[in-house]
């Protein structure tokens, strides 16, 4: 392993942005970087896709983070200057139709154009034509829409691969397994929660290298204490969770119901069941 300093001294090619998500229009931008091309991470603080170092799950390439508030005071010329300083090799500058950059994100991409290429004059700037999606651009805030009305699936296609939420196990209100089924219960703070309602999901335990076929309950357990709860019930079997599990989800079943019983709610849970093995089936999951 190369540490931090001797890659950024190598690098001959960098992609900027914020890459919340790290979503297929980001994805494009990475496949203009050369073998030792490193990923500039604007970091804003409101990344909630992939928060701190989840971005590094979905590339190979090094993320190099410049915190907002360190840099946002800075004019192109000084953007620009503070690239080649810390990248002395940079050659290939990869950036997106929408970048903007600098003091109240005043310079386009036109502008790195200009200013890199003045010093640099066999170097390149990429501008990688807007990704879309069934005609639909792709972009961060969007998948946080579909998040937010369940629309797991469209966000999936947006992402490139299923929605994840990483957490820590906590200790739940111990009826599940007595009463209803048993849940692994978890609190997630740093991850946008989609809404509230049950998913067909896959769930990976502590440190195990599979996902475990799942269904998944998100919201304020109406029925019984009224608390927020993010739960997943494994379907292939008893497990143990030591410390901390995530989610993948696949699809969104229905909405979170306030049930008059136990009864109800228990063949509800078990129909959720049925609907979460049939679905994962199809999919070979
Ligand atoms: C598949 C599934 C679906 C659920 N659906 C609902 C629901 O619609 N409304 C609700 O109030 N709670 C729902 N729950 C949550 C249960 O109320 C919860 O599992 C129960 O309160 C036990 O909580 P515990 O694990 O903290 O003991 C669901 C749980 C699962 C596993
Ligand atoms: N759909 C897309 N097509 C092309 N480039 C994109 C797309 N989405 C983002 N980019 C580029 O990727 C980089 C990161 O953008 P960012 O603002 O973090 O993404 P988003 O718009 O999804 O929030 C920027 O250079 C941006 O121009």
């Amino acid at each position: 392993m190369l540490n931090t300093a001797t890659i950024l001294q190598n690098s001959t090619s960098v992609a900027i942005g914020g890459f919340d998500g790290m979503h297929i229009g980001h994805q494009e931008l990475f496949h203009h970087l050369d073998q030792n091309g490193v990923i500039v991470v604007i970091n804003t603080g409101y990344a909630n896709l992939t928060p701190s170092h989840f971005r590094q799950r979905h590339t190979d390439k090094h993320l190099h983070y410049y915190n907002l508030e360190d840099i946002r005071h800075l004019d192109g010329a000084g953007f620009v200057e503070l690239l080649k300083k810390d990248f002395p090799k940079l050659q290939k500058i990869v950036v997106g139709y929408d970048f903007h950059f600098g003091k109240d994100r005043r310079y386009s991409y036109e502008d790195l154009k200009e200013l890199f290429l003045k010093e640099n004059e066999d170097g390149e700037v990429v501008i990688v034509k807007e990704v879309k999606h069934h005609n639909d651009a792709v972009h961060s805030h969007k998948i946080r829409q579909k998040l937010a009305i369940g629309d797991i699936k469209g966000a999936n296609e947006f992402l490139g691969y299923n929605y994840t939420i990483c957490g820590k196990k906590i200790t739940g209100q111990g009826i599940g397994a007595k009463e209803l089924v048993a849940t692994i219960n978890l609190e997630a703070k740093e991850f946008l929660v989609p809404k509230e309602g049950v998913y067909v999901t896959t769930t990976r335990i502590d440190d195990e290298e599979h996902f475990h076929p799942s269904v998944s309950f998100i919201g304020h357990r109406v029925s019984t204490d009224g608390s927020f709860a993010i739960e997943s019930h494994i379907l292939d079997g008893k497990v143990v969770c030591e410390e901390k599990a995530e989610i993948s989800f696949i699809a969104y079943i229905r909405e979170n119901k306030k049930f008059e019983s136990m009864d109800e709610l228990r063949d509800a849970i078990k129909k959720d069941i049925a609907v979460a093995n049939r679905e994962l089936q199809r999919l070979e999951l």
